[in-house]
């Protein structure tokens, strides 16, 4: 009698029409979004499929989500699905080191995307955005992809890699740059270092960027004066045991974090462009808020930037309907347990973002672009691990603060000087499913048209706040209004206390009793330009 798997122990089912050697490979090859949103319908949040000898399961919906992003690394591997990346990053670094050794390079990284150097990346972003548009003219038509690409990679290479590599180096690093990422070759998957020229040409930009690089750690420590970019705080950073990362690592570190970030903001940004361009009554919503804070020439700076609601949740829907990421993978070391199922080690395990977001039990009506999903009235997210565009648990996207940054600073600059319109019809514009990163399909044109002075309206006039004096608990907030030049700044910075009505009147809430706003009335003060603002103890 053959033996009878147990209830509780059960192997995905499978899905049907396999061919022989290459499995599945035609049909998910072809368009892999179909196919396991076919493989959802069919076999429900568990399934089995085949990649040509690979045998490979994918998990969907909030608890296959949680299962997969919540497993340990030593039961789910991720450095055996980023072997490619190896010849790209270097030996030794990320998904190439021990455990213990990739742990703290990643960690090196949380500080360098976050925190303190955000306050000099938005300056830098917003310098960016402005050379980038400066010959656009009243009108035309773009490419938005290729704009946003373009955009992105001095962006981010600015803020990450530094002056002497935006501005000294600038044209030998695009070049550099561009033969690494074509070294994510379909054949460097199998064959990581088959002797093509294409594969040639990606290690021999590997040895080159790393001579640049260990030239400027050599000509930075001559300097007295620090630079306040990633690639200084990673010259500073020191392992557990006190020693500093090699040029080799530092180079893998930078490589890889320009790599994370680059398609993947690109293709949102384009994104963005996109669907408020389909969407007029959210393109019109998304104004108002950016005019109501800045105006033509208000100063868009970190602290502004910090919440802007309606046009976060313009960029929450479009990672929802377009994650760049829509597949991710592990290996399976030791069995993986889900519900009543078993996955063995041997398979690969994966989830899928981009089909994770179309359940409709979770996402009413999906294929709608509703950025109101995300009010606090309805929050359709609000099931963990059902909204997982930057992944979830330990290897959650670090780089999610400078990418929400990047694409708020990018939008605060270019939506105040032009408006957009679609070339083709609404269509026309779909995901192209042959990139590894997922981006809107080539080419991606859109008409851009300038927009005339733009009033800033988040601001304290005179007239609707003659000198506000108000009590909070024991202390009193003073603004002077002939200091305050009516920075909608300060407002940002402090929202609650300074609340614009419809007709732009100012008013000063009082507070709660642990004293919220007068915390954020210390953050304001301590902002304000003019020092207009004065919290005086009672
Ligand atoms: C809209 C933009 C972005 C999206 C949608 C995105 C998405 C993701 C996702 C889904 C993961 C998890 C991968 C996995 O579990 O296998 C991830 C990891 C990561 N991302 Fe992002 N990302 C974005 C932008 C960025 C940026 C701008 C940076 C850095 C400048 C960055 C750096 C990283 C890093 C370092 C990791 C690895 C984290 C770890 O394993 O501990 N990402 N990202």
């Amino acid at each position: 009698m053959t033996e009878q798997p147990s209830p509780t122990n059960k192997e995905p089912e499978k899905m049907p029409g396999g061919l022989p050697l290459i499995g599945h490979m035609l049909k998910f090859g072809k368009n892999p979004f179909d196919y396991m949103t076919l493989l959802r319908s069919k076999l429900g949040e568990i399934g089995e499929f085949r990649l040509f000898h690979q045998q490979m399961v994918l998990l969907t919906g909030p608890e296959g989500n949680e299962a997969f992003f919540r497993a340990p690394d030593d039961q789910l591997d991720q450095n055996e699905a980023y072997k490619v990346m190896t010849p790209i990053f270097g030996k030794g670094v990320v998904f190439d080191a021990p455990p213990h050794i990739k742990d703290q390079q990643l960690k090196m990284l949380m500080p360098v995307l976050r925190d303190k150097p955000m306050r000099t990346y938005s300056k830098v972003i917003v310098q960016e955005v402005e050379e980038a548009i400066k010959d656009w003219g009243d009108s035309g038509e773009v490419d938005i992809l290729e704009f946003m690409k373009q955009l992105t990679i001095y962006t981010s290479s600015h803020c990450l890699l530094g002056n002497e590599f935006r501005y000294e180096l600038n044209e030998e690093f695009a070049h550099l740059y561009h033969d690494l990422e074509n070294g994510m070759h379909p054949l460097a998957f199998i064959f990581p270092y088959l002797p093509i020229p294409i594969l040639r040409r990606r290690d021999k930009a590997r040895v080159r960027l790393q001579e640049l690089v260990t030239a400027i750690i050599e000509k930075r420590a001559q300097k007295t004066e620090k630079s306040d970019d990633a690639f200084q705080m990673l010259i500073d950073v020191r392992y557990d045991d006190g020693s500093p990362l090699s040029p080799h690592e530092i180079t893998g570190l930078l490589i890889g974090t320009l790599f994370a970030g680059h398609h993947t903001t690109a293709g949102t940004a384009a994104w963005i462009t996109l669907e408020l361009a389909r969407n007029p009554k959210y393109m019109d919503k998304v104004l108002q808020e950016f005019d109501t804070l800045y105006g033509h020439e208000g100063e868009v700076t970190f602290q502004s930037l910090r919440e802007i609601p309606v046009f976060e949740r313009v960029i929450k829907e479009v990672l929802r309907l377009h994650p760049p990421l829509i597949f991710l993978i592990r290996k399976v070391a030791k069995d993986l347990k889900f519900k009543d199922y078993i996955i063995k080690a041997g398979k690969y395990v994966c989830v899928s973002p981009r089909v994770s977001h179309r359940i409709p039990e979770i996402f009413p009506d999906p294929e709608k672009f509703d950025p109101e999903r995300f009010t606090k009235e309805r929050q359709e997210d609000a099931i963990p691990f059902s909204w997982v565009a930057f992944g979830g648990g330990r290897h959650k996207c670090s780089g999610n603060a400078f990418a929400m940054l990047q694409l708020k600073a990018i939008y605060a600059i270019l939506l105040r000087r032009y408006k957009f319109e679609l070339v083709g019809t609404p269509e026309s514009y779909q995901d192209d499913y042959k990139q590894m990163v997922v981006q809107p399909g080539s080419p991606c044109m859109v008409r851009y048209t300038k927009r005339g002075n733009i009033k800033q309206t988040a601001t304290a006039s005179k007239d609707t706040v003659a000198n506000t004096v108000t009590k909070l608990n024991c202390f009193k907030i003073d603004i002077d209004m002939d200091l305050c030049q009516g920075h909608a700044n300060c407002m940002a910075e402090a929202p609650e206390i300074f609340q614009v009505d419809d007709k732009g009147k100012l008013s000063i809430l009082q507070d709660t009793p642990n004293n919220t706003l007068l915390k954020k009335a210390q953050a304001a003060a301590e902002y304000c330009p003019t020092s207009a603002i004065k919290i005086i103890q009672d």
